[in-house]
Formats: structure tokens, C-alpha cells, sequence
């Protein structure tokens, strides 16, 4: 949904997970693995800090953590709540992707982890979609929601 907005609005897209993956030269369940998620919240804390400070004029994708580890995520910019029940998102994540997500192996647990955030996501967000439909209506409804994203701005400093 990033990436489609990014190319409707003109801008560029960052993933924050891909940035975590690129500095540290690991997939994101190595580091887990190998360093416990304490360790991934911190660089996922580092990562806003940069963020909030050089990113400007861009759409930004977080991992599911951030709304819970950045406190004001409103710093970075326009938080958009893509919304969407746990029994769609479970469908939707085939058996391959879920691997790769180590807090989504146990689906009771990653079901339990989802209610107690639900509540984060809605107070962190500027603007809440419903994602049960397509994805080009969703894109419409976040451009309509935020005016600027008409604009178009590759390379802007606003
Ligand atoms: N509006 C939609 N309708 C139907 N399927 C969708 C829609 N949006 C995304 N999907 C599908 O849902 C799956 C997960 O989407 P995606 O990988 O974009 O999730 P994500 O939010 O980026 O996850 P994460 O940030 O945790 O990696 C993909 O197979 C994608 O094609
Ligand atoms: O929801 C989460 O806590 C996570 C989501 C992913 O995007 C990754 O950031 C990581 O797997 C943790």
C-alpha cells in the first residue's frame, strides 16, 4: 500500500524494516534470533530518530512494533492506520511470509498481541482507513484524507 501511494502521490517509499535489514546486513528474524527483540526495538527506536529528523516528503511503511517502541510517531509524520479485522490479515499472510515474522509463529499469541495494540495504533493514528477493500480505494481515501499527497514531492524539503 506504501509503494502504491508513494507512486499515486509522486514520492518516495521507505519500508523501516528494509532500513533496520540494510544497516545491520541480516533479515530481521536472524536479529531475534541472534540478539532477542529487545535489541530490534532499539534499532527500531534509532531508526525513527533518523527518521524524524532527515525523512521528509516520503511514505514510510513501519513494522507492526513501532506505534508501540516510538512514543510520538507523529514526529516522523501523518500516521495512517491501515485497519483491518486479525482473521483478514490471517488471510491474506501465507504460511511463507508468516515464517518470517517471528511474532507471528504462534497465532493465539500474535492474536492476543494484536488486541492489546489495536488500541496503540488507533491513538497513534492521524487518519484510520478501513483496508477491507481494494487497494487502489484505499490509496484514494488516505490521498483524500491528507491534502498534501496531491502535491507530488520527490526530493522536497517540506
Ligand atoms: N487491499 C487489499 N486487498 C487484498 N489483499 C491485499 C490488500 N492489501 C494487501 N493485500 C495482500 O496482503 C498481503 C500482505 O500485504 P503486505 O505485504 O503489503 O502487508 P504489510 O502491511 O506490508 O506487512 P508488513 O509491513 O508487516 O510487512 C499481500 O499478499 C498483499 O497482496
Ligand atoms: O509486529 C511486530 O512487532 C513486527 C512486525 C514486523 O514488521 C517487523 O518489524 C518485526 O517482525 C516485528
Amino acid at each position: 500500500m506504501g509503494r502504491l501511494l508513494a507512486q499515486k502521490s509522486g514520492r518516495y517509499f521507505l519500508d523501516a524494516d528494509a532500513l533496520i535489514e540494510s544497516a545491520q546486513g541480516r533479515a530481521i528474524a536472524s536479529i531475534f534470533n541472534e540478539e532477542g527483540e529487545a535489541y530490534f526495538r532499539e534499532l527500531e527506536r534509532e531508526s525513527a530518530r533518523w527518521m524524524a529528523e532527515c525523512v521528509r516528503g516520503s511514505i514510510i511503511s513501519t513494522g507492526g512494533g513501532m506505534p508501540l517502541v516510538v512514543e510520538r510517531l507523529h514526529d516522523i509524520g501523518v500516521v495512517v492506520y491501515l485497519k483491518l479485522p486479525f482473521e483478514k490479515i490471517l488471510e491474506r499472510i501465507s504460511p511463507e511470509e508468516r515464517a518470517k515474522r517471528p511474532l507471528f509463529h504462534d497465532l493465539a499469541e500474535a492474536k492476543r498481541l494484536f488486541e492489546r495494540r489495536e488500541k496503540i495504533y488507533e491513538a497513534q493514528a492521524q487518519i484510520t482507513v478501513d483496508a477491507d477493500r481494494p487497494a487502489g480505494e484505499i490509496v484514494e481515501k488516505i490521498m483524500s484524507s491528507d491534502g498534501t499527497l496531491r502535491q507530488g514531492h520527490h526530493a522536497s524539503k517540506v
